[in-house]
This record gives structure tokens, C-alpha cells and sequence, in this order.
């Protein structure tokens, strides 16, 4: 009986812990638990580097040829426009993350404060499907555009072909071109961004090249791809709908600048601006090139491979196809150093919480880079692309990316309506007792600690907090102290079930395809009297409790991130098959497990668990 009751109480604790929430500004506890911080190197160019480096990878110079064929016809610049919007609505909501929370980890770090950190830890490890798996992926792409130069992928000298060894594929190109990047990322986050620019550079040149030849080339041949007998929209809305679905993967890869957010010298003002830009250089980009090839060949005779080269060759410039496989090759060693860059930074910030061995976040002294975790990252992904077949791991790619950028705009809604408990950054343990005004003690190693405004905010009521340590209440301390913390009109039960039937309606999408549109049109039924809901309840207008938080604010709340949140969970069905499906379960299984028997008996929100005493007669007695 004991032992079930021990046992019975243990389950408790262990469903309370995927509950625990991180505090805003958590780097002052990382300072306390004696972890290094990285140093602030990386500036508004720096970003836009990393972000168009990142975001225009190979995808556009591939993708262009299947999409216009298959699903927009001429309307091709019309997808890369809705999916950049759709992109836009994602890095709105990773924006204002971003700048609140300006840590390294991203979606994981997003998710730990906002939702919990069972949702964290399996974000954490989804996301190791975006970047080390994704790197993976984009690396074997090198090889077909390599054998350019050598005349044929036949030619290519013996250490750089494919070889079929027992039955497997071995490519190793992909697997050098990973160990390439993983080098000039152990170098220093400053130098590796150079590389990183100038790189993506050359492609952008040779995108540029690719706009105004094959400009010139349409003007002068009357634009034939749009005198079609069969219109502007061959396959109809669906169609270019659908196109953009399939077009959304070029826009991945601004969310790594969100990744690198501990490193920037002035995040609140050049993370903006680096995902701004970056975006918008992309979207532009694409549009315009997407226009242009779409002109120069009817779309029908675009090649599904190599659409951009065969374009050119049709009007007999085979050159262009050297300069075109150079930026493609550029594109690829560029995004797959922007896929390498955010996983161990994840990594890293998962470490630091305690939820991965500490491995993962030691940082070097000289390079100010965490190296081991960046090599072991880097000899990972070099083992997938070598011997992996990664086109089945493909799919797994935009689910992981989907299932992030879902995670990002939910935690938006959560940060709004039960604002997690917010740190000033002056207010790591010794500043903060010493500001009470000799009422507290210090919060480490100390049993007891006050904590007083104007460091943490807990409403004229409760004029401050006492944080009592008790490993059994770890997720009582923020949900407590919500109560004063903000401007909201409604209760906080109120506002979970909002934000819990708003979540439960936008998965409806999740369903299988039968039954999907009666369930789509139900859950978005239920989407809008959440959303709708939500209105009516009075939200943190993110004045933050230190006054305005200085940084970007998501607009439209809660509109835009529940738009995006619902059209991201019909975006990830739209790529998963059951295969990928049942991959990405068994990968998400596997991390349940781990948090299991590792991540949550390690987490350091365990060890420093607080029963927070709202009694004012608790906290003011002499
Ligand atoms: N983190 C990633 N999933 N990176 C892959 C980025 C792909 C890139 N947008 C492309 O068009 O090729």
C-alpha cells in the first residue's frame, strides 16, 4: 500500500512537472546555477545574414519546376506570396518571443515559459527533426549539382560519388559539405556569420543573374509562358493553395535567428529587424524570380529537377547552368550551417535546464561556442547524410518545423492571457534580496527568500512574494503568482479553458483525411467561438510588468497567432503521409521516454521548485 501510495504520488509529481514553467528572464538563474552565458557578438547585418542564408536554401532553385507543373501553373509568384504571408504571420509571433525572452533555445526556450515543460521537451526534440535532421537532408543535394562541373554525376572523382555499399546509398559529398559547415561553426559565432554572408552572397548574385538574364530573355521572346490558351490559373485555386503549401518550405529558416537571440548585441531592436528583413528579402526575391521563370518556358515544359538551367538551355545558354549549380551549391552550404547553428544552441539551452547531460552546454572560452555540443550535432547529421536515404526522412523535416511554429504562436496566446512570472534582469538572487529592503534572504541555498517590487510585480494586493523551497510544488509558483500580475478582467481558469478549447479546436486538423473536412469545418467551428472567446477576456497587453517591454509586440492578438496556429496544424497535415506520421510518433515516443527517465528527475526547475505564500501576513510578519 505504501509502496502504491509512494508510487501513485511519484506519477503526481512526475504529470505536475510537465507543468513547471520557466521564468521570463531565466538567464539570471543559468548565471545562478553557475552556467556561462554566450557572448553578445552578433549585430542587425549579422541576422540578416544568418536569416536569407538560412531561409533561401536550395528549395527555391528545386521546388519551382514540380509546383508550377503539378499545382500553380503560371500563378507561381501568387503561392511564394500566400506562403510568405503565412510565414510572416509565424515570425510575427517568434518575434515578440524573441525579444521578450531573448535566450538562446528558440521555440524550446518559448514553450518552457509559456506552456510547460513536458510541451518544451518534446518541441526541444522535435525540433532536432528541423535542424539536425533537416541539415541531413539539405546536405545531399550537394552532389547532383557538384557533378555539374565534372560532366555528369559519372564523373565525379571516387571520394565525392554516391556508392550503393550493402544495399545503402553512401554519399560522401553530403557527409563532407556537413563536416565543412560544423567546422567554420566551431570557429566563433561572429566568424562562422561571416562565412555564413558571404556565401549566401554569391547565391544571391546568382539568383540576381538568374532575374535579369532570364529577364532579358523572356522581354525578348514576348514572355511566352503567359500567352497560354488555358489561363493564368490551369489548375485553379486549389491549385496554387496547394502550391503554396508545398512552396512554404523555402521560407524555413528564419526562426534560426530567433535561435541565436543570446548572442545579439540589442536583441529587442535587431532581432526585429534581422527577421523583418530577411523575410522580406526572401519573399521579394522569390516572387520576382518565380515570375520570371514561369514566363521565359510555359510552365508545362519547366524541368522537375533542374528548372532554372533547363530554362536557359532551352534558349541555348547552357552556361548558366555553372552559375546557377554555384549558387545552388552556395545555398545549400549556407542553410545547412543556419540548421547546425540553432541545434546546438537548443541543445544547449536544454542542458542548462538540466533536461540534456551538461555535455551539451559547455561553452568554449576562446570561441564562445558551445563546440562539443556543435561537433556532436555536426557528427550526427554527417552520419545521417552519408548512409541515410533522407528522402523519407524529408517529410519528417516540415512536420518538426510545423510542430514549432504551432508551439510559437500558441505560446503568444498563453504569454497574453496567463503571463508567466516575469524577472527582472537585475533581480538574479543576491540583488533581489538585497532590494527588499532587508525583508528577505538570499534565494539560494536559503529555505526562504522575499522577493519585493518593483523586481517582481504581484499587484497592489500582494505587495511581494516568499519563495519557499519544496521540490514536491515546482508548478504552483507561477500559476500563483499570475493572479496579480497582470491587467485581466477574467479568472485564470477562465482563461485556461479559452486557450485549452482555442488548442483543442486548431488540432482538429489533425485528423485523418476521410473525416477531415467535417472535422476541419467542426474544429473550425470551435476555433472561432475559442477565438471569439478569447476576445472577450481581458489579455496582458504586453506592457509587460516593468512597463512597455521594449521590444516588438505581436499585433492582432488573439487573431494572428490563432490564424497562424490554425493554418499551421492544416499545413502539417498537408505534409504528412502515414509514413512520415508514424516516424515522427515513434521520434516523439522516444523522447517521451527520455524525458521520462532522464529529463525529468534532471530539470533544474525541480531542484529549484518554490511554494510561493501570497499571505501578506506570511510575508510582513516581524
Ligand atoms: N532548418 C531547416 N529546416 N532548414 C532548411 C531550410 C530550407 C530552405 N528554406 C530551403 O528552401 O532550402
Amino acid at each position: 500500500m505504501g509502496v502504491m501510495n509512494e508510487y501513485g504520488g511519484q506519477c503526481l509529481m512526475g504529470f505536475r512537472g510537465l507543468r513547471r514553467r520557466k521564468q521570463v528572464d531565466s538567464e539570471n538563474l543559468n548565471i545562478n546555477h553557475g552556467h556561462q552565458q554566450l557572448a553578445k557578438r552578433l549585430n542587425v547585418l549579422d541576422l540578416v545574414g544568418i536569416g536569407v542564408g538560412t531561409t533561401i536554401g536550395a528549395g527555391v532553385y528545386i521546388l519551382i519546376g514540380t509546383v508550377a507543373r503539378e499545382q500553380t501553373g503560371p500563378a507561381l509568384p501568387i503561392a511564394f506570396l500566400i506562403a510568405g504571408i503565412a510565414a510572416a504571420l509565424s515570425a510575427i509571433c517568434y518575434t515578440e518571443l524573441s525579444c521578450r525572452c531573448p535566450s538562446a533555445g528558440s521555440a524550446y526556450h518559448y514553450s518552457y515559459i509559456c506552456i510547460g515543460e513536458g510541451v518544451a521537451w518534446i518541441i526541444g526534440w522535435g525540433l532536432t527533426l528541423e535542424y539536425a535532421i533537416g541539415a541531413s537532408v539539405v546536405a545531399r543535394g550537394v552532389s547532383p549539382n557538384l557533378a555539374l562541373y565534372f560532366g555528369g554525376e559519372g564523373n565525379l572523382p571516387v571520394f565525392l560519388a554516391r556508392h550503393t555499399v550493402f544495399g545503402i546509398v553512401v554519399d560522401p559529398c553530403a557527409a563532407a559539405l556537413v563536416i565543412i559547415a560544423t567546422i567554420l561553426l566551431c570557429t566563433g559565432i561572429k566568424e562562422s556569420t561571416l562565412a555564413q554572408t558571404i556565401v549566401t552572397s554569391i547565391n544571391v548574385c546568382a539568383l540576381l543573374f538568374v532575374i535579369v538574364a532570364g529577364g532579358y530573355l523572356a522581354f525578348k521572346n514576348g514572355w511566352v509562358g503567359y500567352e497560354l490558351s488555358n489561363g493564368y490559373l490551369p489548375f485553379g485555386i486549389n491549385g496554387v493553395l496547394g502550391g503554396s503549401a508545398t512552396v512554404f518550405f523555402s521560407y524555413i529558416g528564419f526562426d534560426s535567428v530567433t535561435a541565436t537571440a543570446e548572442e545579439v548585441k540589442n536583441p529587442k531592436k535587431d532581432l526585429p529587424l534581422g527577421i523583418g528583413i530577411s523575410l522580406s528579402l526572401s519573399c521579394i526575391l522569390y516572387m520576382i524570380l518565380s515570375f520570371i521563370i514561369v514566363g521565359l518556358v510555359p510552365y508545362y515544359d519547366l524541368d522537375k529537377d533542374t528548372p532554372i538551367s533547363s530554362a536557359f538551355s532551352v534558349y541555348g545558354v547552357e552556361w548558366a547552368a555553372f552559375i546557377v549549380s554555384t549558387g545552388a551549391v552556395m545555398a545549400l552550404l549556407a542553410s545547412l550551417m543556419g540548421s547546425l547553428l540553432p541545434q546546438s544552441r537548443i541543445l544547449m539551452a536544454m542542458a542548462r535546464d538540466g533536461l540534456l547531460p551538461s555535455f551539451f552546454s559547455v561553452i568554449d572560452k576562446r570561441t564562445q561556442v558551445p563546440v562539443k555540443g556543435t561537433i556532436a550535432v555536426g557528427f550526427l547529421a554527417a552520419v545521417i547524410a552519408f548512409c541515410m536515404d533522407v528522402d523519407e526522412l524529408a517529410g519528417m523535416v516540415s512536420v518538426g518545423t510545423l510542430l514549432a511554429f504551432t508551439s510559437v504562436a500558441l505560446s503568444v496566446l498563453v504569454i497574453r492571457y496567463i503571463p508567466p512570472i516575469e524577472v527582472h534582469p537585475l533581480a538574479s538572487a543576491g540583488e533581489s534580496s538585497s532590494s527588499s529592503g532587508g525583508h528577505g534572504q538570499n534565494m539560494q541555498g536559503a529555505d526562504e527568500a522575499v522577493v519585493k517590487d518593483p523586481f517582481i510585480s504581484l499587484g497592489d494586493d500582494c505587495r511581494g512574494l516568499i519563495l519557499k523551497r519544496d521540490p514536491c510544488h515546482g508548478a504552483s509558483v507561477d500559476q500563483e503568482t499570475n493572479l496579480g500580475n497582470n491587467n485581466t478582467t477574467g479568472g485564470s481558469d477562465f482563461k485556461c479553458i479559452g486557450v485549452i478549447v482555442f488548442t483543442s479546436s486548431a488540432s482538429a486538423a489533425f485528423l485523418p483525411s476521410s473525416s477531415r473536412i467535417i472535422l476541419c469545418g467542426i474544429g473550425g467551428a470551435i476555433f472561432l467561438a475559442g477565438t471569439a472567446g478569447l476576445v472577450f477576456i481581458g489579455q496582458d497587453d504586453a506592457a509587460g510588468v516593468f512597463g512597455h517591454t521594449g521590444g516588438f509586440i505581436c499585433p492582432f492578438v488573439p487573431y494572428l497567432p490563432a490564424a497562424y496556429a490554425y493554418e499551421g496544424t492544416d499545413f502539417n497535415f498537408t505534409f504528412g503521409s502515414i509514413g512520415t506520421w508514424i516516424r515522427v510518433s515513434v521520434w516523439l515516443l522516444l523522447g517521451a521516454l527520455l524525458y521520462l527517465f532522464y529529463g525529468r528527475t534532471h530539470s533544474l526547475l525541480l531542484e529549484a521548485s518554490y511554494v510561493p505564500i501570497t499571505h501578506t501576513e506570511d510575508i510582513y510578519s516581524p
